[in-house]
């Protein structure tokens, strides 16, 4: 089932700490996003890809995509100062039934796990990945705890998140009304009283945030050349 995909990449990579995009850091020897657009690139059934880019990355990212195989796929956006500001601008560009949205900063996607949101959103119009959470989880005050949360039924939310797209645009230009800044697309859609399902990923989707990750990464990396 045909599919769009937007992928913010508009982010300034604060928690990185690079000075720069940290899409644009070389994992395995490749630039991050390179990496995050091989899924959506080799996919038949991804019709379009909707980058959202900071103007003063533009000329980078032009360099870095214009010798990947999937460049015909691919129209920039200008993201905004928050993610789903850059979100709400690529919506615009989008078309077709069923839109997903993909951090840039989440390479490790699968082809799999793609497939099942596509389907899934297709029949019940949102869907999301997500991991059990492992950790036991509390609120706390500060440095005080005032609540253990009950761990069953916890979810770590990632990216892709797949929605008919009307669904996705209705919510976004709610929450552009009643000024709600969500952290994730299925807030948006939560909103609205509409269900939004769980579709179980793996832990190797994470979500390159800070320096740690790009040694995790490099693992992910290594396992999966060994498993060829
Ligand atoms: N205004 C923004 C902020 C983030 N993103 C993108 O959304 C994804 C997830 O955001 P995050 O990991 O928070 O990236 P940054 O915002 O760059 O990180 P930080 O918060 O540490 O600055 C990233 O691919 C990032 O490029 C975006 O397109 N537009
Ligand atoms: C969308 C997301 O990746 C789901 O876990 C996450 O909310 C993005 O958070 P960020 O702070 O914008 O990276």
């Amino acid at each position: 089932m045909d599919y769009q995909v937007i992928i913010p990449a508009a982010g300034a990579g604060k928690r990185m700490g690079a000075g720069r995009n940290k899409l644009f850091i070389e994992v395995d020897s490749r630039p991050v996003i390179l990496q995050t657009l091989d899924v959506f690139a080799a996919d038949d059934n991804c019709e379009k890809i909707i980058l959202t880019i900071q103007p003063n990355d533009e000329s980078q990212f032009r360099d870095i995509v214009a010798s990947h195989p999937g460049k015909e796929k691919i129209e920039f956006v200008y993201g905004g100062d928050e993610r789903q500001y850059s979100v709400y601008n690529g919506l615009k560009a989008a078309g077709g039934r069923i839109i997903l949205v993909h951090d840039g900063a989440r390479p490790f996607i699968r082809r799999h796990t793609i497939s099942r949101l596509v389907q899934a959103a297709h029949d019940h119009g949102a869907a999301i990945a997500a991991v059990p959470v492992k950790d036991t989880i509390k609120r706390a005050d500060r440095d005080k705890v005032v609540e253990t949360v009950d761990r069953s039924g916890l979810w770590q939310i990632q990216t892709p998140q797949a929605f008919r797209l009307p669904i996705l645009m209705n919510a976004h230009e709610q929450a552009k009304e009643q000024q709600y800044l969500g952290t994730d697309e299925a807030s948006l859609v939560e909103r609205m009283g509409l269900p939004v399902m769980i579709i179980e990923s793996d832990y190797d989707n994470i979500k390159l945030t800070t320096p740690e990750d790009l040694y995790f990464a490099e693992a992910i990396l290594a396992k999966r050349r060994n498993l060829g």
